[in-house]
Protein backbone atom coordinates (compact mmCIF):
# COMPACT_ATOMS: atom_id res chain seq x y z
CA UNK A 1 0.00 0.00 0.00
CA UNK A 2 1.26 3.32 -0.67
CA UNK A 3 0.00 5.94 2.35
CA UNK A 4 -0.01 9.84 2.31
CA UNK A 5 -0.55 11.96 5.17
CA UNK A 6 -3.91 14.25 5.39
CA UNK A 7 -2.41 17.43 6.54
CA UNK A 8 -5.69 19.38 7.09
CA UNK A 9 -6.56 17.10 10.20
CA UNK A 10 -2.46 15.67 10.84
CA UNK A 11 0.12 18.20 12.08
CA UNK A 12 -2.79 20.67 12.73
CA UNK A 13 0.12 22.23 15.60
CA UNK A 14 2.13 23.69 12.64
CA UNK A 15 0.54 26.81 10.50
CA UNK A 16 -0.60 25.09 6.82
CA UNK A 17 2.47 25.75 5.03
CA UNK A 18 5.12 23.92 7.38
CA UNK A 19 3.03 20.47 7.50
CA UNK A 20 4.36 19.25 4.06
CA UNK A 21 7.76 19.51 5.59
CA UNK A 22 6.64 17.71 8.82
CA UNK A 23 4.92 14.66 6.83
CA UNK A 24 8.12 14.65 4.90
CA UNK A 25 10.33 14.64 8.26
CA UNK A 26 8.31 11.78 9.35
CA UNK A 27 9.43 9.52 6.63
CA UNK A 28 6.56 10.24 3.98
CA UNK A 29 7.01 11.17 0.60
CA UNK A 30 2.78 12.55 -0.69
CA UNK A 31 -0.04 14.29 1.51
CA UNK A 32 -3.05 15.03 0.98
CA UNK A 33 -5.36 18.08 1.89
CA UNK A 34 -9.04 19.15 2.19
CA UNK A 35 -9.45 22.32 0.86
CA UNK A 36 -6.44 24.50 2.42
CA UNK A 37 -7.86 28.27 1.78
CA UNK A 38 -10.52 30.20 3.81
CA UNK A 39 -12.13 31.37 0.26
CA UNK A 40 -13.19 29.29 -3.25
CA UNK A 41 -10.77 31.42 -4.99
CA UNK A 42 -8.53 33.35 -2.58
CA UNK A 43 -5.54 35.03 -3.40
CA UNK A 44 -3.06 34.20 -5.76
CA UNK A 45 -0.17 34.86 -3.57
CA UNK A 46 -1.83 32.56 -1.27
CA UNK A 47 -1.93 29.37 -3.79
CA UNK A 48 1.86 30.37 -4.80
CA UNK A 49 2.81 30.06 -1.18
CA UNK A 50 0.83 26.71 -1.17
CA UNK A 51 2.61 25.50 -3.88
CA UNK A 52 5.66 26.55 -2.75
CA UNK A 53 5.37 24.53 0.64
CA UNK A 54 4.59 21.27 -1.41
CA UNK A 55 7.60 21.69 -3.15
CA UNK A 56 10.03 22.72 -0.87
CA UNK A 57 8.89 20.03 1.17
CA UNK A 58 9.48 17.89 -1.64
CA UNK A 59 6.70 15.92 -1.11
CA UNK A 60 4.14 14.95 -4.01
CA UNK A 61 -0.41 16.56 -3.54
CA UNK A 62 -1.96 13.00 -3.96
CA UNK A 63 -5.21 14.20 -3.39
CA UNK A 64 -6.93 17.82 -2.49
CA UNK A 65 -10.69 18.75 -1.42
CA UNK A 66 -12.81 20.66 -3.48
CA UNK A 67 -13.77 23.82 -1.66
CA UNK A 68 -16.71 22.78 0.60
CA UNK A 69 -18.16 26.41 2.15
CA UNK A 70 -17.33 26.32 6.35
CA UNK A 71 -16.41 23.59 7.39
CA UNK A 72 -15.68 24.28 11.41
CA UNK A 73 -19.37 25.96 11.10
CA UNK A 74 -20.94 22.76 9.83
CA UNK A 75 -20.97 22.78 5.90
CA UNK A 76 -19.33 19.93 3.93
CA UNK A 77 -19.34 20.70 0.41
CA UNK A 78 -21.13 22.83 -1.95
CA UNK A 79 -21.60 20.09 -4.65
CA UNK A 80 -25.58 20.19 -3.94
CA UNK A 81 -26.09 23.43 -3.05
CA UNK A 82 -28.01 25.43 -5.96
CA UNK A 83 -27.17 28.99 -5.00
CA UNK A 84 -23.62 28.56 -4.74
CA UNK A 85 -23.04 26.86 -7.87
CA UNK A 86 -21.35 29.34 -9.52
CA UNK A 87 -18.84 29.66 -6.52
CA UNK A 88 -17.87 25.77 -6.62
CA UNK A 89 -17.41 26.40 -10.17
CA UNK A 90 -15.36 28.65 -9.91
CA UNK A 91 -13.15 26.87 -7.35
CA UNK A 92 -13.26 23.69 -10.03
CA UNK A 93 -11.09 25.59 -12.90
CA UNK A 94 -8.38 27.08 -9.61
CA UNK A 95 -8.84 23.07 -8.03
CA UNK A 96 -8.05 22.20 -12.25
CA UNK A 97 -5.32 24.67 -12.01
CA UNK A 98 -3.89 23.28 -8.65
CA UNK A 99 -3.56 19.96 -10.66
CA UNK A 100 -2.06 20.94 -13.71
CA UNK A 101 0.70 22.35 -11.76
CA UNK A 102 1.10 19.81 -8.71
CA UNK A 103 1.08 16.52 -10.90
CA UNK A 104 -1.91 16.03 -7.89
CA UNK A 105 -5.07 13.70 -9.98
CA UNK A 106 -7.50 13.38 -6.70
CA UNK A 107 -9.98 15.92 -6.37
CA UNK A 108 -12.42 15.47 -3.56
CA UNK A 109 -16.13 16.92 -4.24
CA UNK A 110 -17.87 16.77 -0.63
CA UNK A 111 -21.50 16.38 -2.17
CA UNK A 112 -23.21 19.21 0.89
CA UNK A 113 -25.52 19.47 3.35
CA UNK A 114 -29.58 18.41 2.72
CA UNK A 115 -30.88 21.71 2.88
CA UNK A 116 -34.47 21.35 4.31
CA UNK A 117 -36.28 24.52 2.75
CA UNK A 118 -35.62 23.44 -0.73
CA UNK A 119 -36.98 20.47 -3.06
CA UNK A 120 -34.82 17.07 -2.37
CA UNK A 121 -34.71 16.35 -6.43
CA UNK A 122 -33.32 20.53 -6.85
CA UNK A 123 -30.24 20.06 -5.05
CA UNK A 124 -29.82 16.30 -6.69
CA UNK A 125 -29.97 17.70 -9.96
CA UNK A 126 -27.40 20.31 -8.91
CA UNK A 127 -25.52 17.79 -7.89
CA UNK A 128 -25.39 15.85 -10.99
CA UNK A 129 -24.64 18.98 -13.32
CA UNK A 130 -21.97 20.52 -10.55
CA UNK A 131 -20.37 16.82 -11.25
CA UNK A 132 -20.41 16.52 -14.19
CA UNK A 133 -19.07 20.07 -14.18
CA UNK A 134 -16.09 19.42 -12.28
CA UNK A 135 -15.28 15.59 -14.06
CA UNK A 136 -15.23 17.64 -17.50
CA UNK A 137 -12.71 19.93 -16.11
CA UNK A 138 -10.58 17.51 -14.33
CA UNK A 139 -10.82 15.03 -17.26
CA UNK A 140 -8.48 17.70 -19.03
CA UNK A 141 -5.47 17.00 -16.71
CA UNK A 142 -6.44 13.26 -16.81
CA UNK A 143 -7.32 13.59 -13.53
CA UNK A 144 -10.41 11.70 -11.15
CA UNK A 145 -13.56 13.86 -9.15
CA UNK A 146 -14.08 11.76 -5.65
CA UNK A 147 -17.20 11.47 -4.01
CA UNK A 148 -17.65 10.10 -0.10
CA UNK A 149 -19.70 9.35 2.60
CA UNK A 150 -19.10 11.18 5.50
CA UNK A 151 -20.51 10.33 8.99
CA UNK A 152 -21.08 12.95 11.78
CA UNK A 153 -23.96 15.61 13.39
CA UNK A 154 -24.65 17.40 9.96
CA UNK A 155 -27.67 16.58 7.46
CA UNK A 156 -24.82 14.95 4.79
CA UNK A 157 -26.83 12.78 2.96
CA UNK A 158 -24.69 10.34 1.06
CA UNK A 159 -23.99 7.93 4.07
CA UNK A 160 -23.24 4.46 2.51
CA UNK A 161 -21.39 3.06 -0.42
CA UNK A 162 -24.81 2.67 -2.20
CA UNK A 163 -25.70 6.26 -1.87
CA UNK A 164 -22.52 7.23 -3.19
CA UNK A 165 -22.30 4.44 -6.24
CA UNK A 166 -25.56 5.91 -6.96
CA UNK A 167 -24.89 9.50 -7.44
CA UNK A 168 -21.91 8.13 -9.74
CA UNK A 169 -23.95 5.98 -11.90
CA UNK A 170 -26.46 8.74 -12.17
CA UNK A 171 -23.52 11.32 -13.04
CA UNK A 172 -22.34 8.90 -15.57
CA UNK A 173 -26.24 7.61 -17.03
CA UNK A 174 -27.02 11.15 -17.50
CA UNK A 175 -23.94 13.39 -18.16
CA UNK A 176 -21.66 10.61 -19.63
CA UNK A 177 -18.92 11.27 -16.70
CA UNK A 178 -16.26 8.31 -16.38
CA UNK A 179 -14.03 10.17 -14.47
CA UNK A 180 -15.69 9.95 -11.01
CA UNK A 181 -15.05 7.47 -8.95
CA UNK A 182 -15.54 6.34 -4.92
CA UNK A 183 -13.72 7.87 -1.93
CA UNK A 184 -13.75 4.80 0.59
CA UNK A 185 -13.09 6.27 3.99
CA UNK A 186 -13.29 3.57 6.16
CA UNK A 187 -13.81 5.19 8.76
CA UNK A 188 -16.96 7.60 7.95
CA UNK A 189 -18.48 4.11 6.31
CA UNK A 190 -17.46 1.84 9.79
CA UNK A 191 -19.47 5.11 12.00
CA UNK A 192 -22.78 4.79 9.63
CA UNK A 193 -22.93 1.19 10.07
CA UNK A 194 -21.58 0.09 6.58
CA UNK A 195 -20.28 -3.35 6.38
CA UNK A 196 -16.75 -2.17 5.55
CA UNK A 197 -15.83 -5.79 4.00
CA UNK A 198 -18.70 -6.19 1.90
CA UNK A 199 -18.10 -3.15 0.68
CA UNK A 200 -14.87 -3.72 -0.39
CA UNK A 201 -15.94 -6.64 -1.94
CA UNK A 202 -18.69 -5.56 -4.41
CA UNK A 203 -17.61 -1.96 -4.94
CA UNK A 204 -13.56 -2.62 -5.22
CA UNK A 205 -13.67 -1.50 -9.06
CA UNK A 206 -15.66 1.60 -8.07
CA UNK A 207 -12.62 3.14 -5.57
CA UNK A 208 -10.52 6.14 -6.61
CA UNK A 209 -9.04 6.64 -3.30
CA UNK A 210 -8.96 5.45 0.30
CA UNK A 211 -8.91 7.25 4.16
CA UNK A 212 -8.48 5.45 7.15
CA UNK A 213 -8.79 6.45 10.73
CA UNK A 214 -9.47 3.81 13.76
CA UNK A 215 -13.17 4.09 15.08
CA UNK A 216 -14.18 4.94 17.82
CA UNK A 217 -12.18 7.99 18.20
CA UNK A 218 -11.05 8.60 14.39
CA UNK A 219 -7.90 8.48 15.89
CA UNK A 220 -4.39 6.57 14.69
CA UNK A 221 -4.92 2.75 13.78
CA UNK A 222 -4.64 0.66 16.50
CA UNK A 223 -6.86 3.06 18.84
CA UNK A 224 -10.15 1.34 18.24
CA UNK A 225 -11.50 -2.37 16.84
CA UNK A 226 -12.03 -1.48 13.16
CA UNK A 227 -10.11 -4.26 11.99
CA UNK A 228 -7.67 -1.85 9.58
CA UNK A 229 -5.25 -4.80 8.53
CA UNK A 230 -7.99 -7.34 7.35
CA UNK A 231 -9.59 -4.17 5.21
CA UNK A 232 -6.31 -3.01 4.00
CA UNK A 233 -5.30 -7.25 2.97
CA UNK A 234 -9.14 -7.31 0.88
CA UNK A 235 -8.32 -3.87 -0.88
CA UNK A 236 -4.87 -4.99 -2.02
CA UNK A 237 -6.29 -8.39 -2.60
CA UNK A 238 -8.66 -6.68 -4.88
CA UNK A 239 -5.75 -5.18 -6.82
CA UNK A 240 -6.02 -1.55 -5.29
CA UNK A 241 -3.10 0.33 -6.43
CA UNK A 242 -3.88 3.68 -5.30
CA UNK A 243 -3.51 5.79 -2.56
CA UNK A 244 -4.77 5.31 1.46
CA UNK A 245 -4.72 8.69 3.06
CA UNK A 246 -4.11 8.85 6.56
CA UNK A 247 -6.94 10.89 8.02
CA UNK A 248 -7.21 10.87 11.69
CA UNK A 249 -7.11 12.84 14.60
CA UNK A 250 -3.55 11.91 16.32
CA UNK A 251 -4.15 10.99 20.03
CA UNK A 252 -1.12 12.95 20.86
CA UNK A 253 1.14 15.07 19.01
CA UNK A 254 1.20 14.34 15.15
CA UNK A 255 4.99 12.90 14.86
CA UNK A 256 4.60 10.57 17.17
CA UNK A 257 1.26 8.71 15.77
CA UNK A 258 2.87 7.05 13.17
CA UNK A 259 4.59 4.56 15.28
CA UNK A 260 1.75 1.34 14.08
CA UNK A 261 3.38 2.28 10.06
CA UNK A 262 7.04 0.81 9.78
CA UNK A 263 9.27 4.03 8.51
CA UNK A 264 10.48 1.78 5.42
CA UNK A 265 6.26 1.66 4.58
CA UNK A 266 5.94 4.79 5.04
CA UNK A 267 7.71 6.17 1.62
CA UNK A 268 6.47 5.46 -1.79
CA UNK A 269 7.79 2.07 -3.08
O1 LIG B 1 -15.38 16.22 6.89
C1 LIG B 1 -14.75 15.16 6.96
O2 LIG B 1 -14.74 14.48 8.02
C2 LIG B 1 -14.00 14.68 5.82
O3 LIG B 1 -13.56 13.56 5.85
C3 LIG B 1 -13.79 15.62 4.67
O4 LIG B 1 -13.14 15.04 3.60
Amino acid sequence: MRYDVNCSILFTELPLLERPAAAKAAGFDAVEFWWPFAEAVPPASEVDAFLDALGDAGVQLVGLNFFAGDMPGGDRGLVSWPSRSAEFRDNVELVTGIGAATGCRSFNALYGNRIAYIDREVQEETAVANLAFAAAAIDRIGGTVLVEAVSGPHPYPLRTAADVVSVLDRVRAERGSGNLAFLADLYHLTVNGDDVAKVLEEHAERIGHVQIADAPGRHEPGTGDIGLDGHLSRLDQAGYQGWVGLEYVPSGPSALSFDWLPRDLRREH
